[in-house]
C-alpha cells in the first residue's frame, strides 16, 4: 500500500487531481456544517444576482436560490450518486463477469447473451427507458446509471477471468479440494481486484457525468432538490443573459470530473508499473542515443568491438544505470561467455548492440559499438535494420515468447529469410527446411508445419537458432538459450552451437549464469556485475585461477559433479541497485577481502596479459580463490 501511494504521489498530475478531489469531498462532507444559506428557498425579489453580491458570494439562480449554497449541496448529491452508480456498476459488473468467466460453458454463453442485449441498446436511450420505467427521481436515475455501467464492468472483468481460470494456481486450488466459491473468493478475486480497481476510478467520472446528464432532462433529482446535473438544466433558459448560472455548476462539473480522470490515470499507473517505466509504451524501433563524451575511436580489436558502452533507463527523475562502461571484443569464430548475477546488465549490454534496447525508457548514454569498424550506435535506423539478423542476430531465452504462436514455425522461418532477400516462397521453404535440418531437428519436412505450441521447449529453442543462422550472420548473441531446457537437451542445444560456430565460422556472445556451459563452449569469458566487466579473459584461465573476489564467489556457487561433498557458498547479501551505485567497487559491500581504498574513486580495468580484472586487492593464489 504505502509503495502504492509512493508510485501515486510521484504523478503530479494525478496528485493534483487526487488533492482537489479530497478539498471537494471535504467540503461536501461538512456542507451540512456550514453557515450556508437554505438552498431551497425562493426569493423572487432577489433573482439572478451577479457573482460577488454582498450577501451572494457566488450569485443566485432565476428563483432567487443562493448558488453558492446549491453547489455545495448539488455537489455533495452529485458526488454521493456517482460514487454509488460506480460502486453498485462494479460490483454487479464483476460478479456477473467472474461468474461467467469462472463457470465457462452455458453459464457463460447465458449470461454474455444478456449482457451483448443490453450493450445493443445506446447507453443513453437504455437510461431514459429505464428512468421512465421506473419514474424520475434521483435514485431511479442512479439505478439507470449503474445498469447501464454493468455490462461494461462485466465484459472486461469477465475476459480477465477467463485467462487466470485456466492458470496453474487455481488448477492446483482445485485439486486440493477447495470449492468453487473459496476458489472465487481467495484464487480469483485478488487477481480481478486491481482491474476493477482501474476501472471503477476510470469511470466514476463518467457516471458522474452520466447522473448528471439525466438530472439535465429532468429525470434525475427534482425540484427543489439540487444536484450539478439539475442546476444547469434550470440555468439553461438564462444561458445567455445570466450565465453565471450555468457557469458555476459546470466549473464545478469540469473540476470533479477533471479530478477524478487524473486520479483515476494515476491509479491505473501506479497500480501497473510497466505503464510508467514505459515497458507498454510503443518502443521506439532503435534504442534512443544520447552521448555527451567523445565516441571513442575504433581499436580495430575483433569483429565486434565494443567500447566503454552505457546504457541506461530513464524512468521519470531516476536514472538507472545498467550498463555503464562496458568494454569486450570477439573475434570471427570465437565464443564469448558473459556471465553474471541477474540483474547485472548481460542481457541490457547485449541489446544495446542493435539498437534493441526498448526506448523508452532505455538510453544508450556512451560509448560505441563497432561492427568491421562501423560504429553502430551512431548507425541510422536503416542501416540498424539491414544488419539486423543478417550480420548479427540474436537468439533469446524463451522461444515461445519470440515465436508468433499462430504461425507455423515455417512460415516464420520463411519470414526471416525473405526479410533480407528476395526469394520466392518454394525457395524460402527449401532453405528453411536446409534450417531445420541443420539444427538437427527430425522430419524437418513436415515439422516446418507445426505450430510453436506442437513443438517441446528444445526444438522452439533450435526453431529459435536456425532464425537466427537464417540470413548467415557473422555474430549470433545468445541471450541465455538453455536457460529454459532440461540439461540433456540443454548438451543437445550446446554442441549444435559449437559444430555450427566451427562449421560456419560464427562468432558467439553466449550470455548465461552458468559457469559449466561456459567451461564447455566459450573461449573466452567476461563476468559482469552492476553494469560493469570486473574481470575478462580465457576461459580456462579464469576457470582455474580467478583473480576478481566476485568471480571466485560466483564460482564457488557451482555444485560439482563427482567433486565430492562441499558446502555450497552463497554471495551474502544483494547487488545494489543501479539507480544508486556506490563509489568505488560496487561488490566492496559483499566482498569479504574489502579494504577502505575499495570504496573510493573509479577502479580500472587493470590488464597482465589477456586477463583483466577491476580490483584493487584481487586474488593472487590459485588456492586462496578456491577457498
Ligand atoms: N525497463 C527498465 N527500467 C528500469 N530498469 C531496468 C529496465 N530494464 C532493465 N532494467 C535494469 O537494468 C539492469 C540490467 O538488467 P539486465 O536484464 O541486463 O540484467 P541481466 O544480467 O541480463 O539479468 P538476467 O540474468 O536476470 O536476465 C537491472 O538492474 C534491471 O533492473
Amino acid at each position: 500500500m504505502t509503495g502504492f501511494l509512493t508510485l501515486l504521489a510521484r504523478n503530479r498530475l494525478a496528485l493534483a487531481g487526487g488533492i482537489v478531489l479530497l478539498l471537494v469531498g471535504l467540503l461536501a462532507l461538512v456542507t451540512p456544517l456550514l453557515p450556508l444559506a437554505d438552498p431551497d428557498v425562493t426569493n423572487t425579489s432577489n433573482r439572478f444576482r451577479p457573482i460577488f453580491s454582498p450577501d451572494a458570494l457566488l450569485g443566485t439562480d432565476h428563483l432567487g436560490r443562493d448558488l453558492l449554497s446549491r453547489l455545495m449541496w448539488g455537489t455533495r448529491l452529485s458526488l454521493a450518486v456517482g460514487f454509488a452508480a460506480a460502486i453498485v456498476a462494479a460490483t454487479l459488473g464483476a460478479a456477473i463477469g467472474i461468474i461467467a468467466g469462472y463457470y465457462g460453458g452455458r453459464t457463460d454463453n447465458v449470461i454474455m447473451r444478456g449482457v451483448d442485449m443490453l450493450m445493443a441498446f445506446p447507453y443513453i436511450l437504455l437510461a431514459l427507458a429505464i428512468v421512465a420505467a421506473l419514474g424520475p427521481g434521483l435514485l431511479n436515475a442512479l439505478i439507470a446509471v449503474a445498469a447501464v455501467n454493468v455490462p461494461f464492468f462485466a465484459r472486461n472483468i469477465r475476459g480477465i477471468t477467463v485467462g487466470i481460470a485456466h492458470k496453474e494456481f487455481v488448477d492446483a486450488a482445485r485439486l486440493a479440494g477447495l470449492s468453487n466459491t473459496r476458489i472465487i473468493l481467495s484464487e480469483i478475486l485478488p487477481n480481478v481486484v486491481p482491474v476493477i480497481v482501474i476501472a471503477m476510478s476510470t469511470t466514476i467520472g463518467w457516471m458522474i457525468l452520466e447522473t448528471a446528464g439525466l438530472s439535465f432532462l429532468g429525470l434525475g433529482s427534482q425540484p427543489p432538490q439540487a444536484d450539478l446535473g439539475s442546476m444547469l438544466g434550470e440555468a439553461r433558459s438564462a444561458l445567455i443573459t445570466n450565465p453565471h448560472t450555468s457557469i458555476v455548476p459546470g466549473m464545478m462539473i469540469l473540476i470533479i470530473v477533471m479530478a477524478i480522470n487524473l486520479l483515476g490515470d494515476g491509479v491505473r499507473d501506479a497500480l501497473d508499473p510497466r505503464l510508467k517505466s514505459g515497458a507498454l509504451s510503443r518502443p521506439m524501433a532503435a534504442t534512443r542515443v544520447d552521448r555527451k563524451a567523445p565516441v571513442p575511436a575504433p581499436t580495430g580489436a575483433g569483429l565486434l568491438d565494443v567500447q566503454s558502452l552505457e546504457t541506461q533507463f530513464h524512468v521519470k527523475d531516476r536514472v538507472y544505470r545498467a550498463v555503464g562502461g562496458v568494454d569486450l571484443h570477439v573475434e570471427k569464430g570465437e565464443c564469448l561467455g558473459i556471465i553474471g548475477e541477474s540483474g547485472s546488465g548481460k542481457s541490457v549490454t547485449a541489446l544495446s548492440v542493435m539498437g534493441l534496447v526498448a526506448s523508452p525508457p532505455g538510453v544508450v548514454t556512451g560509448g560505441a559499438v563497432y561492427y568491421d569498424g562501423e560504429d553502430l550506435i551512431g548507425a541510422p535506423y536503416r542501416r540498424l535494420r539491414e544488419m539486423r539478423g543478417r550480420n548479427v542476430a540474436y537468439i533469446f531465452q524463451d522461444p515461445l515468447a519470440t515465436l508468433h504462436p499462430l504461425y507455423r514455425v515455417g512460415d516464420q522461418l520463411i519470414e526471416a529469410i525473405r526479410a533480407h532477400r528476395p526469394i520466392g516462397k518454394a525457395e524460402g521453404r527449401a532453405k528453411a527446411v536446409d534450417l531445420l535440418r541443420a539444427v538437427r531437428i527430425p522430419n524437418a519436412e513436415t515439422r516446418i508445419s507445426d505450430y510453436p505450441h506442437e513443438m517441446s521447449g528444445g526444438m522452439r529453442q533450435r526453431v529459435g537458432i536456425a532464425m537466427a543462422l537464417a540470413n548467415d550472420p557473422d555474430i549470433i548473441i545468445a541471450d541465455e538459450p538453455t536457460t529454459a531446457l532440461d540439461v540433456t537437451v540443454q548438451a543437445q542445444v550446446l554442441t549444435i552451437l559449437d559444430d555450427l560456430r566451427r562449421s560456419r565460422g560464427l562468432a558467439i556472445v553466449f550470455i548465461t549464469h552458468d559457469f559449466g556451459v561456459v567451461a564447455q563452449l566459450c573461449d573466452r569469458v567476461a563476468v559482469m556485475y552492476a553494469g560493469r566487466i570486473v574481470e575478462e579473459g580465457r576461459t580456462a584461465e579464469i576457470l582455474d585461477a580467478p583473480r576478481h573476489p566476485y568471480t571466485a564467489r560466483l564460482m564457488a556457487c557451482v555444485p560439482e559433479l563427482g567433486g565430492g561433498k562441499r558446502r555450497l557458498e552463497a554471495i551474502a547479501g544483494l547487488p545494489p541497485a543501479v539507480n544508486k551505485l556506490p563509489p568505488g567497487c560496487a561488490f566492496a559491500e559483499r566482498c569479504t577481502r574489502v579494504q577502505e581504498d575499495c570504496r573510493q574513486g573509479h577502479i580500472p580495468l587493470a590488464r597482465a596479459g589477456g586477463h583483466g580484472v577491476r580490483c584493487l586487492h584481487p586474488i593472487d593464489d590459485s588456492r586462496e580463490a578456491a577457498q
